[in-house]
This record gives C-alpha cells, structure tokens and sequence, in this order.
C-alpha cells in the first residue's frame, strides 16, 4: 500500500470575542481580562498557531478591533471584524469574512476558553475526514432534571447527555451553508447544533476539563493557587510633582502647592493599595484593569478603582484583612491628615476603620522624593476568606 506525503490541508479559526462579558465582573470585555499571566484571547491564539491553524479571524466588539490586536499579541495570518448582537451571529460574520480565502476547514472557538489542548484539535480534524462536523464534549457526572420555575417538573437519562464544548471544527462549505439557511430564531447553542439542523452529521470527540469557559468572577481568580484562608498581596506606585495639578491622596484632596500628575487624579496611595488587593487575589495589576490608554480613564477618581478591586475581590469570596500603606514624600506632611485618611480608605475598602493603616516616611533628602519631584507609595493588603 502506497502512503499519502500530501500535508493535511490547512485550516483557519474563528475566534468569536464580541461578547460584553458582563458576567465576569471584569473592567474590560473578559476576553481582554488578564489570566494565567496573558490576556485571555492571547491563549487560545497561541494554541491555534501551534496547532498549526493558517489563518485567524478573530470577530470583536465594533470599536475594540486594536484592543484584540494587542490581545492576540500576533499580526500574521490574522484579521478582525466586527461581531453581532449574539454569538450566533458573530460567528456568521467570520464565517462570511473566510468566504474568499479558501479554506476547506475551519474552527469555531470562543475567545473565553483560552486553555486548548492540542490534543483536542487533533481529535476534531481527525474526525473531519468522515463527518462535517466535530465537537468536543465531556460526560453529565451529576444527576440532571428538567425544571419548572422552583419545581422538578422531571427527570432526564443523564447517559444520554453531554457537555459541548468549544473549539468545534467543521467543514467549511457546509457550516457556511448552514449558517446561510438558519431562519435567525431561536438564536442556537452552538455551531454544531446550527449544522445538524441542516442535515449535516455532527462527531463528537473527547472534550477536556481545562477548555472551560471563563463566566464568573471567581473564574479570574488564579486557578493554581488553593483556596487559602489568608492572601497576601504588595503594591507600589510612583507619580511625578508637578505644579498646577491637584493632590489626591487615599481618596481626599490635600492642600499643596504641586499636585500628582497622571491619566487619572494619579492618587499614588489608592493605585498602592489597588495592586496590593489585585496582587493577593493573582488578578493582575492596576494598569490591565484601568489602562492608561483608555479614555474613560481620564481624570478619573482613584476611589473607583478601589471599589472595583474590592468588588472582583469580594465577588471570588474575599474581604479585606488589612490594609498598611506607607506614603514616602518630603512633603507635605501626612500627619496632619492621617486620620482623615485612614477613615477615608477604610470606607473605600468596606472595612473598620482600625484594620487600615497609614504611614508616612521621607528618604532623608535623598532621590526623587527627597528632592520632591514624586511621591512613592507602598502598600501591603490581606484579604481573608468569607466565612
Ligand atoms: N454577541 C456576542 C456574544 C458573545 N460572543 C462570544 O461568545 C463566547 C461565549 O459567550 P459568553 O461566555 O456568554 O460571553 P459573553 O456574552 O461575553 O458573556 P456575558 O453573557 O457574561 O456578557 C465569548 O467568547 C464571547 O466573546 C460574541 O462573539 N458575540
Ligand atoms: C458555544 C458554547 O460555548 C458551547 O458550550 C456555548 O453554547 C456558548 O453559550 P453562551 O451562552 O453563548 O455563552
């Protein structure tokens, strides 16, 4: 028997990241959120190229096609569109952006699962060579009902059923084809789903637990470290003095006669504190979640940035311990406004007013501080389990 040396046909990918992600808590659609390190679109890219994938068409939210660049962090064999009102119909759109390129196969993945075995790609294309599509799922290990409003209205063979899961592959021309002909609603599940309604045959292969979809908060918090009782977390900002601008630090404006200079109102002790609770939760840093280069930003009160860090810290199931923040400043002088201060971010943090602390130190003349063009800030938070 003679065998083939003709390389597999190369594929492409859709990579659906038009999603609002509202769900996620996140400042940023979750699909720009940093995780494990790397924006949550960037993984699955990652994973598509090493798979060998030919070309990517990512389909975004209108406006944020630059943001998904930078996400996906490749230009190569990429391009971006804009995405629909629902996920059906931003995978439409990236079908109909392939339409001229040429491809016999194609990829369908949500930018939200960004951890993709290979494995699972090559299950999908390899059952392509006898079906129009593939699908990955896993087993139903909980028993499953069927629900009326409060009530069990029945029971449901739970052997019978799978989870699906995303990448989905299928042939090209036909899932092009099915998605032409659905009558728009209901909106679809899936792709598959899309593609069996045209009569095409749908394989499933073996899904894996790591293809999760990122949804909820508690999904950003960092999956490799346990469940501690006790986080800990440090931070340190830096801003420049400069005359003209206001002061603002912990959430109050203080009388001087030079003001931080930043995007926001630059309150060095609050962006400290931000990184501190972001550090101990493992969700990134301040300028992933508020970053510099987004207008909203602008003059923006530091208070909120705290209450946002609170809020993702809170919805992952922590509270703030305790706060000790160090400003490091020739002047002016803190003592004066320390409790005030302490007050101030005790509110911001959702805590008692005894479990924050605010220091003040100078460098002796010496550096930026003591020459007074900046003022530095340190900060260290816990951030304790709900009980
Ligand atoms: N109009 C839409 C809606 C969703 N998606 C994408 O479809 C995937 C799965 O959707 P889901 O996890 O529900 O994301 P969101 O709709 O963004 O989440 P939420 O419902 O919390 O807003 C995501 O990668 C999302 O970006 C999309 O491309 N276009
Ligand atoms: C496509 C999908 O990820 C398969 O499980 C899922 O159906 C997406 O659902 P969503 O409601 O659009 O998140």
């Amino acid at each position: 028997m003679t065998q083939s040396n003709s390389p597999e046909p190369p594929f492409a990918a859709i990579v659906v990241a038009a999603g609002k992600g509202t769900r996620s808590g996140q400042t940023l659609p979750k699909q720009f959120a940093p995780w494990r390190g790397k924006p949550v679109l960037r993984h699955s890219i990652d994973a598509l190229r090493k798979a060998g994938c030919a070309h990517i068409v990512i389909v975004a939210p209108a406006g944020m096609h630059q943001m998904a660049r930078d996400a996906a962090g490749v230009t190569k064999g990429l391009s971006v569109i804009d995405g629909g009102a629902t996920r059906q119909q931003s995978v439409a759109a990236g079908l109909e952006a392939l339409a001229d390129i040429g491809f016999e196969r194609v990829l369908i993945h949500d930018a939200a699962r960004p951890d993709v075995p290979g494995e699972v790609i090559r299950r999908l294309l390899s059952a392509l060579e006898i079906r129009a599509g593939a699908i990955p799922v896993l087993p139903v290990v909980d028993s499953i009902v069927v629900a009326d409003g409060e009530l069990m209205a029945a029971d449901a063979k739970r052997d019978t059923l799978r989870r699906v899961q995303t990448p989905q592959a299928f042939r090209y021309a036909e899932i092009l084809a099915a998605h032409r002909t659905w009558p728009g609603e209901p909106v679809a599940g899936d792709d598959a789903q899309v593609l069996r309604a045209a009569g095409g045959e749908v394989a499933m292969v073996d899904g894996d637990e790591r293809l999760k979809k990122l949804t909820f908060a508690e999904d950003f918090v960092s999956q490799t470290a346990p469940a501690l009782p006790v986080r800990v977390g440090m931070g340190y900002d830096v801003h420049r003095l400069a005359a003209g601008e206001e002061l603002w630090l912990c959430g109050l404006q203080i009388p001087h006669d030079k003001g931080l200079a930043g995007h926001s109102d630059a309150d060095v002790g609050l962006h400290a504190v931000v990184d501190a609770i972001l550090g101990a939760m493992a969700m990134g840093d301040i300028g992933q979640h508020f970053p510099p280069s987004d207008p909203q930003w602008k003059g923006a009160r530091s208070a909120q940035f705290v209450e946002h860090a609170v809020k993702l810290a809170g919805d992952a199931g922590y509270v703030v311990g305790n706060v000790d923040l160090t400003l490091i400043c020739e002047a002016p002088k803190i003592g004066p406004h320390r409790d005030a201060m302490q007050a101030r971010l005790a509110e911001l943090l959702g805590t008692a007013a005894g479990s924050v602390s605010v220091k003040a130190t100078t460098t002796e003349k010496l550096g930026f501080t003591g020459r007074g063009e900046g003022i530095a800030a340190q900060a260290v938070a816990t951030m304790v389990a709900k009980t």
